[in-house]
């Protein structure tokens, strides 16, 4: 099963810049996580400083008796072990054809003979649908195939936590609703903690139990799919319906005359979107074990959300309607 990763007060700058500030919450163990944001808003940076590549200023970041920010990198780097890291381009070596790509962890990690790498190196690639392209390079394959390929690289050393970085980038929207399923069908199969940093809704409606969002160095909300899903917060409303309207501008925000300018046009309110069922696992996938931990986790924290967020989740639970619907 995967583990809790928790986030405790965490700040990080790059020189005068602040990047984001104070940032606590906690990846519940192998549930499906999803940050978003507008570009430039640090989940990139989030994500390193999760694995400890990035050392923020303050605050603490502990996997197990951990902490990826302070103790000291024999330890990190241990720890680090236990991840499993899916960067925006796959990042393979353009020189080594897809099998040796994806043995190279366990090439360089471990001692495992030959005969068993090439064991572990097909299960994956079978689970990520690419049997047979062995032998083909990166630059021989589709954006979508080397996704696929940076996935079973990232799952090579059984991770306890994945950490995605817009595994959608690049895809068309049919890719990415395979993409979508894959990611489901893994956490069903491993039981990982997995935490995805993507601007698509489709993949952040879809996908995860948790959503968060950074926005102007904060992170805005952090919880069940359904707070985030049903939430008024502007810049969540302008987000999920991908509008021009709201706090968000080309360059992140928008300056005060802009948004006072849009006040003035007096714009009627923004529907709420339905919430859209969350992925199940596809036929002969085995049960995701997360969903009775998180049922009983969201149980326990239900008057403390808010109403539409209770009903939503409410909701969800009930059983389906025969003939489809709920
Ligand atoms: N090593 C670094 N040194 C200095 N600044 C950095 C470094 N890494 C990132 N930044 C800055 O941190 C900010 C956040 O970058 P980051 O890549 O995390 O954003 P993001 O939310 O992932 O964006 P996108 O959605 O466009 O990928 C940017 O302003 C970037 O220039």
């Amino acid at each position: 099963m995967g583990i809790e990763v928790v986030v405790e007060g965490l700040t990080k700058s790059f020189g005068r810049q602040t990047i984001w500030r104070d940032i606590s919450l906690t990846l519940p163990a192998g549930e499906v996580s999803v940050m978003l944001g507008p570009s430039g808003t640090g989940k990139t940076v989030f994500l390193k400083s999760l694995i400890g590549l990035l050392k923020p200023e303050q605050g603490r970041v502990l996997i197990d008796g951990v902490d990826m920010v302070n103790d000291p990198d024999r330890k990190v780097y241990a720890t680090r072990k236990r991840f499993g890291l899916m960067f925006q381009d796959g990042a393979l070596f353009g020189s080594m054809n897809l099998f040796d790509n994806i043995a190279f962890p366990l090439r360089e990690h471990t001692r495992k003979k030959e005969s068993e790498i090439r064991r572990i190196v097909l299960e994956r690639m079978d689970m990520v649908g690419l049997t047979g392209q062995e032998r083909k390079l990166p630059g021989q394959i589709s954006g979508g195939m080397r996704k696929r390929a940076g996935l079973a690289r990232a799952l090579v050393l059984d991770p306890e936590i994945i950490l995605c970085d817009e595994p959608d980038s690049g895809l068309d929207p049919v890719r990415t609703a395979y993409l979508s399923q894959l990611l489901i069908d893994l956490n069903a199969r491993i039981d990982a903690t997995m935490l995805i940093v993507t601007h698509n809704i489709e993949i952040a409606s879809t996908v995860p139990d948790n959503m968060g969002m950074l926005f102007r160095r904060d992170l805005v909300t952090f919880g069940p799919r359904e707070v985030l899903l049903t939430s008024q917060e502007p810049v969540v409303a302008q987000f999920l319906r991908g509008n021009r309207h709201g706090p968000i501008g080309m360059s992140e925000e928008k300056d005060a005359a802009a948004l006072a300018a849009e006040r003035e046009m007096a714009l009627p309110p923004a529907r709420v979107p339905e919430i859209v069922p969350q992925l199940e696992p596809s036929p002969g996938m085995p049960e995701r074990k997360a969903v009775a931990r998180r049922r009983e986790r969201v149980m326990t924290m239900l008057p403390q959300l808010p109403p539409a967020a209770q009903e939503a989740i409410l909701n969800s639970l009930l059983p389906p309607v025969r003939g489809g619907g709920r």
